[in-house]
């Protein structure tokens, strides 16, 4: 596959106090760019601009601590930090006044984007992908944007990058909308990050390049051959590439040993977690991560950790990460073998089964079905809760069930269930979590965006899909309509999709909760809802 031609990037006009550095400093050297490769390294915001990096984000120059390290650096970020070091004690010296010298703020494209009132949902979702779609081109040299080689989809807001697991939501809504060009080139881009990194990043930034989110490529590839793309074939070898990714250790560990994202259990079973290879605060939250690591205990580091596994799990944050669920300092994501993600790897196993079979590679079909087949025999033995009649997540650290969330819907979405389970699974969801807004993400209230009372768009599709799979479609089409009412009721009264709901009243809301607010666009809502509009129409009373 080719790579991307970088655009080349214009420096802007020195502003006075640049003509005060120059004055101080050697003049700049052009920038060198090399053309058809990535950037020269992966080195974060916070690896590059050190001490300048943790200045900016402890005094709150910014309100949200993302936004510094989406700024585009208007020369080579080692200069910046060189004079940074030369004139930070000088008399009179402002931060403010360098970052501003010195930075782009991140562009929002989008934001002054203004819907019209008249428009049907499904004319608003179809004229947001322009303007939710980037380019190759939108590429700045020295950013945290990792470049890609074609077109993709962000969800909107703050969140100017792809993200893994949101862009498979995503493209169901584009294949809806006949964008198929999307979802080809968004799928391509994933393949190519396998190529080039090794696995799917969490999005395209640099300081997203050491974990992984929820692993959903295969259902990416499966969407393709669903909706008439034909071509899932080729990717055989990025999806055992992103599996080696998964299961890297898994050879050498005895029981109650981990290495990364793999466990394993007292009987020798191996299960996976969610993991981070780093251990430091999130540059995209690095004065939240300071904060919570300041109310625990434990040793710094370890906190950090947790706090990325969980961000890699897509659930940050939420009381299924949580020792404590009123305190996110007693985060233990590590520590806790989550049910979705196995049920993904799950599929992903299955998926490279099926396609090596299609392509007459019966050793690798055999191969990926026996531990397809091994894996879900140890998610009923470690997972699966008889006496409730659920699956709960599993704390691999106290050797005891976890909390029942959602998440216990993705075993029957992936198919892994039986049909018993599937039956107790409804049950207890429609106890537990149904609401006449869709499903609750949890039944606990913490103040953490993955709880009570918020609804989310993936968790709605995969229970839709996962009831529906074994025959439930009374419950299946409560839930999709719920969802739609909920999405349609706000869009009526604000013209515009969100991120989350509140959907633990009667009338939809803004979903709200922790560590930034609550955003619009949005990708994966847009997704969700106009797959929904397709199956159900647009009569959602
Ligand atoms: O900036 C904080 C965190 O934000 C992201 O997580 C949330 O948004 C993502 C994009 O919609 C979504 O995939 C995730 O499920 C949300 O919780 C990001 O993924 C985190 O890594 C980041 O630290």
């Amino acid at each position: 596959m080719q790579n991307a031609k970088l655009k080349s990037h214009e420096f802007p006009e020195l502003e006075p106090i640049e003509l005060i550095l120059d004055r101080m400093m050697d003049a700049e050297p052009e920038p060198e760019m090399i053309e058809g490769l990535p950037p020269s390294d992966a080195l974060t915001p916070a690896d590059r601009y050190m001490e300048l990096f943790t200045a900016v984000q402890s005094s709150r120059l910014f309100e949200d601590s993302k936004t510094f390290p989406d700024c585009a650096p208007k020369m080579d970020p080692l200069d910046i930090l060189l004079r940074y070091r030369r004139i930070k004690n000088h008399p009179g010296f402002n931060l403010q006044r360098f970052v501003d010298a010195h930075f782009s703020l991140p562009a929002h494209h989008g934001d002054e984007y203004v819907s019209d009132p008249g428009d049907s949902l499904t004319e608003h979702i179809d004229k947001l992908w322009p303007v939710l779609t980037r380019q190759p081109e939108d590429h700045v040299p020295w950013s945290s944007l990792l470049p890609l080689p074609q077109a993709y989809i962000v969800p909107g807001g703050r969140f100017s990058e792809t993200y893994y697991w949101d862009s498979y939501f995503t493209m169901l809504g584009l294949a809806e909308s006949g964008r198929n060009d999307l979802l080809r080139t968004m799928a391509d881009n994933f393949a190519w990050m396998i190529e080039m990194y090794g696995h799917i990043p969490n999005g395209n930034r640099t300081y997203y390049l050491s974990r992984s989110q929820p692993p959903v490529f295969a259902l990416m590839v499966e969407l393709f051959e669903e909706d008439g793309v034909r071509g899932a074939r080729r990717y055989l070898d990025h999806l055992l590439k992103e599996y080696a990714f998964w299961m890297d250790g898994a050879g050498s560990l005895m029981p109650n040993q981990a290495y990364r994202h793999v466990v394993c259990l007292p009987d020798g079973a191996l299960l996976n977690r969610y993991w981070d290879d780093r251990d430091t605060p999130r540059d995209e939250s690095w004065r939240e991560d300071v904060e919570t690591a300041k109310l625990s205990s434990r040793p710094a580091n370890e906190v950090y950790r947790d706090l990325r596994a969980g961000a890699a799990s897509g659930w940050d944050y939420s009381s299924r990460w949580l020792r404590d669920p009123d305190r996110l300092a007693s985060i233990r994501t590590t520590q806790f073998i989550p049910v979705d993600l196995n049920a993904f790897l799950y599929k992903l196993e299955s998926a490279i089964s099926n396609i090596a079979g299609l392509k007459g590679n019966r050793e690798t079909q055999a191969l990926f079905r026996h531990k397809a087949e091994v894996r879900r025999d140890a998610i009923t033995r470690y997972l699966w809760d008889d006496e409730e009649g659920c699956f709960r997540d599993y704390d691999w650290h106290r050797q005891q069930r976890a909390r029942f969330s959602a998440a216990s819907v993705v075993p029957l979405f992936v198919g892994l269930a039986t049909h018993t389970q599937a039956e107790s699974v409804a049950a207890v969801v429609r106890e537990r979590l149904l609401t006449s807004g869709g499903l609750l993400a949890t039944e606990v209230e913490t103040g953490e965006q993955w709880d009570k009372p918020n609804g989310w768009a993936p968790l709605q599709w995969m229970a839709i899909q996962g009831f529906k799979l074994y025959g439930n479609d009374a419950l299946g089409d409560e839930i999709a309509r719920s969802w739609l009412r909920t999405v349609n009721q706000f869009y009526q009264k604000h013209h515009k999709l969100i991120e989350k709901y509140h959907i633990s009243g009667s009338a939809a809301r803004e979903g709200g909760g922790g560590e930034y607010p609550l955003q619009d666009g949005f990708g994966w809502t847009n997704g969700v809802v106009r797959r929904l509009i397709g199956l159900y129409g647009e009569n959602y009373e």
